[in-house]
């Protein structure tokens, strides 16, 4: 058959032709080259666009919705190719929306440029391309890195209003594109890119993050604690360290100490939260990592620690921890260091720059959380501040000097027994009588029950009397400011008491224990003296020029402190070496003060060096005030220690020669060894020491004669 009859057939039988070349005979990559060449040749024109299924069964969905579709699953293709799928999809779309097959997806990478075509089984191959076929329009699409991933080749004329609808629908094809592979942080477009979308990914992860805990640290006001370590744990994560820890620097000191420490050991956060930064980890802001960033306040990413000079290995020591990769950045607050973070030993390799970078944002927001821990418990502690206040305004408000001086001269009876009748006239009284007889009616009711018995005024007089008698006989002792110090401290130091002591406060858990962590009531001494020298007409200290203010102050918060009993047993200790050691020198402000502290416990304690008379009216209303306070314990559930409880009153004179013995001897024996001339009160307390041994004796044997616990004979 020549060509003319071939082509006679064909032409008489079209079927023929077709089953031909839709049959496996013809690759679609032939189909494809003739249809290109056909619309080249004959310059097709552009059917309208009908929305109908095109060649390979692509059926045009408008606009996003197959943007959207196809991104979607970009997620589920496999890592090579989504992209490429996804532009291919679109070279498809911009050839319908032109009515044209005469179009083609060229894509670039590395290793060049690939004419991109779809098999019948729907694979996408990549043709290298030899010379490039010249196209009568290039659109060409790019990423977030502004690199060309692909062009699409049309090979006839478009309109410009055609060429704006195909470079709209590539602009979006491509932030499509962008956000499908940040969403899985996978690209084609070579490693940098890849870099931009796992770097934008992990701020994605880490905004939201972020932003979680500026919820729960605004919403929630969770414990500061629970917020730093949720921080730290997803810090911990996102650099991919396999402990993390958070060290605060104790500025006093100088040093740093760990407050959270181990997150992110085995599943549940394994974390040491030290509220006041226990011993465990602790040491000086001159060594370490943690140390060097503290003190330079600049962060740093340690690839192998024990290289570095700066590492302090005795915390791996300690441990038993291996540390090798170190990320630490400083925590800052209004430009000063308070904390540093520390990532420790990244998963595999080094830290990178951008676990700096993410980790710089959460050093920001530890800082945002400790920020907010300390502020919130300032306002917690002022707020309890105000309660006390109140009730101390309530306690002790305060009325005028006119008011005082015209009460004064109001004479009332012992016993007004007309008040005792319904039938009385209050009418009658004068504005000025109704508040003195409700002080009357009060004082009637409930005088003995409610009043302190023994810290009371009569108590800080007789303190304040007992350091004036030191005082007098020993003028050349202290300077003027220390003796000014050392009496107003006697007369104050024991203000606004409740009749209950130290360790009841913590136990019930008072505002004034949420406020003061130790020595809770003579701070409050303290603070209250304050209060009354910051009242108009109440500061004696006035005429003192700043520095000597300044000194006093210090001097009386040193002395009020010092009668907390909890602290006499370190001054005697450290004042008896000094003594042993024949190092004792008056003009050593250590040896002053220490002696101050130690004057200032033996006048509180003086009812015990005074005439065996004074001592036992005196220790009966102690114990008044002791059983009152074992009282109020036992109606909150707690069991009194046996000095309070006064089931156990009996035991009184063993446990009055327990206290001579143990405490007040050993402080008038250590005053006597300063102060010779006061060795009469060691004198008389010694004496009142034996008088209540007889007493114990004496109890002793009567219970044993009577076999009852109190000695009585009913038992
Ligand atoms: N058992 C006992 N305690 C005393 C005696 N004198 C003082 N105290 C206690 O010693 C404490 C010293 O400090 P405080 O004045 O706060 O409270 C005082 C009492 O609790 C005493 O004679 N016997």
């Amino acid at each position: 058959m020549d060509e003319n009859s071939v082509l006679n057939f064909l032409r008489d039988h079209p079927e023929f032709l077709e089953d031909y070349i839709v049959s496996p005979e013809v690759s679609p990559d032939t189909f494809e080259r003739w249809s290109i060449r056909r619309a080249i040749k004959f310059k097709i024109p552009k059917r309208p666009f009908t929305g109908t299924p095109m060649a390979g069964g692509w059926t045009i969905i408008p606009g996003s919705r197959l943007i959207y579709e196809t991104t979607r699953d970009s997620g589920n293709f496999r890592q090579s190719g989504e992209c490429t799928r996804i532009l291919y999809e679109i070279t498809q779309c911009c050839g319908q929306i032109m009515g044209t097959n005469a179009v083609e997806l060229i894509v670039q990478n590395d290793e060049g440029a690939f004419s991109c075509r779809k098999t019948e089984e729907g694979e996408l191959k990549l043709k290298k391309v030899k010379n490039s076929k010249n196209a009568s329009y290039i659109q060409t699409i790019v990423n977030a890195a502004n690199q060309t991933i692909g062009e699409i080749h049309f090979y006839i004329p478009l309109e410009s209003s055609e060429k704006s609808i195909v470079n709209v629908v590539c602009t979006w094809a491509a932030a499509a594109n962008y956000f499908s592979e940040i969403y899985n942080h996978k690209s084609q477009a070579g490693p940098d890119s890849l870099d931009v979308h796992e770097n934008i990914a992990k701020q994605r992860k880490l905004s939201n993050f972020l932003l979680d805990v500026a919820r729960s640290i605004f919403h929630d006001i969770v414990s500061m604690d629970a917020v730093i370590v949720k921080v730290m744990n997803f810090a911990q994560k996102l650099v991919d360290a396999d402990r993390a820890s958070l060290f605060l620097v104790d500025s006093r000191n100088r040093q740093i100490y760990a407050r959270i420490f181990d997150v992110g050991t085995g599943d549940e956060e394994h974390v040491r939260v030290n509220s006041d930064g226990q011993k465990e980890i602790r040491f000086d802001m001159s060594k370490g990592i943690a140390g060097h960033v503290a003190s330079t306040g600049e962060g740093l990413n340690i690839e192998n620690a024990y290289y570095d000079e700066r590492f302090n290995a005795d915390v791996d020591s300690k441990t038993g921890y291996t540390t090798k990769t170190i990320l630490c950045m400083p925590i800052l607050i209004r430009g000063v260091v308070i904390g540093v973070v520390q990532m420790v030993n990244k998963h595999n390799g080094a830290f990178t720059r951008q676990d700096e970078d993410a980790f710089e944002v959460f050093a920001v927001y530890c800082g945002l959380a400790l920020h907010h821990a300390k502020l919130y418990d300032k306002i917690r502690r002022s707020e309890q501040k105000y309660r006390v206040a109140l009730e101390v305004l309530a306690y002790h408000s305060v009325c005028n000097s006119d008011e005082v001086n015209k009460l004064k001269k109001i004479e009332l009876n012992n016993r007004i027994i007309e008040l005792e009748t319904i039938d009385f006239n209050g009418m009658r009284l004068s504005e000025l009588e109704k508040p003195l007889y409700a002080v009357y009616m009060f004082k009637t009711l409930f005088s003995e029950t409610l009043r302190v018995a023994y810290h009371n005024w009569a108590h800080g007089w007789s303190v304040a009397h007992a350091m004036f008698a030191t005082l007098v006989n020993s003028p050349e002792a202290f300077t003027k400011l220390e003796s000014l110090a050392l009496y107003v401290s006697c007369l104050c130091h024991d203000l606004d008491h409740r009749g209950k002591n130290n360790a009841y406060m913590k136990s019930m858990e008072t505002p004034l224990a949420a406020i003061y962590s130790t020595s809770v009531m003579e701070r409050h001494h303290f603070n209250q003296t304050i209060t009354i020298l910051q009242q108009d007409g109440h500061n004696i200290l006035k005429n003192l020029d700043p520095e000597e203010y300044k000194e006093t102050l210090s001097l009386i918060k040193h002395c009020i402190l010092a009668t907390d009993l909890a602290l006499f047993f370190s001054n005697k200790a450290k004042l008896n070496v000094i003594l042993d050691r024949g190092e004792f020198d008056f003009s050593n402000r250590e040896h002053r003060l220490l002696t101050q502290a130690v004057m200032m416990t033996g006048c509180d304690l003086v009812a015990s060096a005074k005439p065996w008379s004074i001592q036992t009216e005196t220790v009966k209303v102690i114990f008044e005030e002791f059983y009152d306070q074992g009282d109020a314990e036992r109606l909150s559930g707690k069991e009194p220690i046996a000095m309070m409880d006064r089931n156990q009153a009996h035991m009184l004179p063993q446990m009055q020669v327990g206290f001579m013995r143990g405490i007040c001897m050993p402080c008038y024996d250590l005053i006597a060894r300063i102060f010779p001339k006061a060795d009469k009160m060691r004198e008389r307390c010694e004496y009142n020491a034996k008088k209540w041994e007889e007493l114990a004796a004496e109890q002793k044997a009567k219970q044993e004669a009577t076999g009852s616990k109190n000695g009585d004979n009913d038992s």
